[in-house]
């Protein structure tokens, strides 16, 4: 609510959304993401190196002077025009809007802890890393896709696997998701950072507001102030379901460290926002069966 961005450029966007998805599945594999390219679309997404049971479109920042940028996140891929006229202004226009939304909350995070509102700006500014994804959640018929609290994914059988998008962090700083308002299927482990076992919560849509998730950057960021929540998506069983988040990530030059306001101790090592991501990305995109990099991997321990 009150997040500033016009109704009408939501209203074309999420037009576009729904567009995209319907287009021949041929002009979309045309844009298909490849290993060198992370952006474009895919239907074959791992999280957590279980399938996730929706379609999906990645739009990106873009710096071509960056050389780093080119080999991390590739180059993005757009439909023929002639195929979606106006495709490429309404996301690249939501995505502007999403930004300017993410920095005014990076600066309310940062005064809420008692920090100058632009602590955290030079690891974002101009060259923040950020990413615009599109989701469809196709339904899914006939098999019971879940069961709950497991406290380890690797327990679930084949059919308990059918999520949306299994459960996970996300790795950078915030999220501004729209979520459809007419499904809900987003789900938010509250006992994520205790040691019991997990308790899913429906995080439900609101008409009008976006979600707002915190990510590992902010907690790392924030030494454990703000908690990056645990979260997965059900598959859809009645109807299909579009979502968009949007990640507010750190530009590729960031180191990421706690920034306190008094004396307390640094909960987290410095850590590569560049390096962090080239090991998450890894992870999503091969079954190589090596552990994915976590934020628990710099925790400081006495
Ligand atoms: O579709 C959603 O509501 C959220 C998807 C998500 O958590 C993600 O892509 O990281
Ligand atoms: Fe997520």
């Amino acid at each position: 609510m009150n997040h500033g961005i016009p109704q009408c450029k939501i209203d074309e966007f999420d037009r576009m959304v729904r567009a995209f998805f319907d287009l021949e599945v041929e002009k979309k594999l045309k844009i298909r993401r490849t290993e060198g390219n992370s952006r474009g679309f895919a239907h074959d997404e791992l999280t957590k190196r279980t399938p996730d049971l929706k379609e999906l479109y990645d739009y990106g920042h873009s710096n071509p002077d960056d050389p780093t940028h080119k080999c991390v996140d590739g180059i993005n891929q757009l439909p023929d025009e002639e195929d979606l006229p106006g495709f490429c202004e309404a996301i690249s226009e939501y995505y502007a809007e999403c930004s300017k939304v993410s920095a005014c909350l990076l600066r309310a995070i940062a005064k809420s802890l008692g920090l100058d509102p632009n602590a955290f700006d030079e690891s974002f500014g101009d060259t923040h890393t950020s990413y615009l994804r599109l989701n469809k959640y196709p339904v899914k018929e006939g098999v019971e896709l879940w069961s709950d609290n497991h406290s380890n994914p690797d327990e679930l059988s084949s059919n308990e696997k059918l999520l949306g998008v299994n459960r996970h962090f996300d790795a950078g700083a915030l999220t501004v998701l729209r979520q459809d308002d007419q499904v809900s299927s987003l789900q938010v482990n509250v006992n994520a950072h205790k040691s019991s076992k997990p308790h899913w919560v429906d995080v439900s849509p609101v008409k009008d507001a976006l979600t707002i998730n915190v990510g590992d950057m902010i907690q790392v960021l924030t030494n454990d102030e703000y908690k990056a929540p645990e979260h997965r998506v059900l598959a859809s069983r009645n109807k299909v379901r579009y979502s968009a988040p949007f990640f507010y990530n750190p530009s590729f030059t960031a180191k990421i460290a706690p920034q306190t306001s008094g004396e307390g101790e640094m909960k987290y090592k410095e850590l590569s926002w560049l390096h962090f991501r080239l090991s998450r990305f890894a992870g999503d995109h091969a079954d190589t069966g090596k552990k994915d990099i976590q934020i628990a991997d710099y925790r400081i321990t006495k």
